[in-house]
């Protein structure tokens, strides 16, 4: 399915009504002030900012790692707000997968095993599980790599994993933390292409980082400042 069948189909997968975040002490930090905004079905979100702008609290408010001051947060048609700590873990586990910078990926485990063991964790037989796993790996142009240890992989093909990993559960939502903060420009640029073929079969992501270029990529541009969010025009006014 391409992306513009998926862009815009049924509710938003992310609304956020005036979502605030103030971390306590003397002063109390406002990482995150009022913020709205909805994310559709097949959009690929970016969000730039510098250090310290908010980009982590409001990616940990998303992947509901991570409750808000005050304010609305509706993921994928379940308003989270009033939600317990074990309904939160078990909606996570079900819509959200999460890229993170350093990879996260076990080291005594093949790459395969790795994909699997985290739907396995989500409640799927091993049958299941694996074949989801081998989807994933396929989907991220991995199969034949399958199993490989970690150690054996380049930097670009570790994260391709990670991704595998975050999508083989089909969340609503994929959320990277400088995904190819550590990776050099071949290797970020296969993961880029990865996370754009994906997005291309439907997968909503929302990507954070500090590196202006990458923040080009996607059809959805978020500036943070000061706590404060907003979203730039996209080239060509669409
Ligand atoms: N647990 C915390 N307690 C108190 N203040 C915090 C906490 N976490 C973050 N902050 C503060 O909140 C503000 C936003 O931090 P946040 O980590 O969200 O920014 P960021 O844009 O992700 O930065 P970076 O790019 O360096 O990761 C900063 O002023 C930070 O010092």
């Amino acid at each position: 399915m391409s992306h513009d069948e998926t862009a815009g189909d049924g509710p938003p997968v992310v609304g956020l009504e005036h979502v605030t975040r103030t971390y306590r002490g003397n002063p109390p930090v406002a990482a995150l002030q009022d913020a709205t905004f909805s994310i559709r079905r097949g959009d690929l979100v970016t969000i730039v900012g510098r250090s310290g702008s908010g980009k982590s609290t409001l990616l940990n408010i998303l992947g509901l790692l991570d409750r808000p001051s005050s304010g609305r947060f509706v993921l994928d048609g379940h308003d989270v707000t009033g939600l317990s700590q074990s309904q939160r873990t078990s909606l996570r586990g079900m819509k959200v997968g999460f890229v993170h910078q350093s990879f996260q990926l076990l080291a005594h485990r093949s790459a395969l095993e790795n994909v699997a063991l985290a739907t396995l964790y989500r409640g799927d037989s091993s049958a299941r599980s694996r074949s989801r796993a081998t989807a994933a790996l396929a989907a991220v142009g991995l199969e034949a790599r399958q199993d490989q240890l970690p150690s054996a992989m380049s930097g670009g093909e570790r994260q391709r994993v990670a991704i595998a990993r975050a999508i083989a559960g089909e969340p609503a939502l994929l959320l990277c933390d400088e995904p190819t903060g550590n990776l050099d420009t071949h290797n970020g640029a296969a993961v880029v292409e990865t996370l754009l073929a994906r997005n291309a079969s439907g997968v909503t992501i929302v990507l954070i980082t500090h590196d202006r270029e990458l923040a080009l990529i996607g059809n959805r541009h978020f500036e943070m400042s000061d706590g404060r969010i907003r979203e730039k025009p996209s080239p060509g006014g669409a």
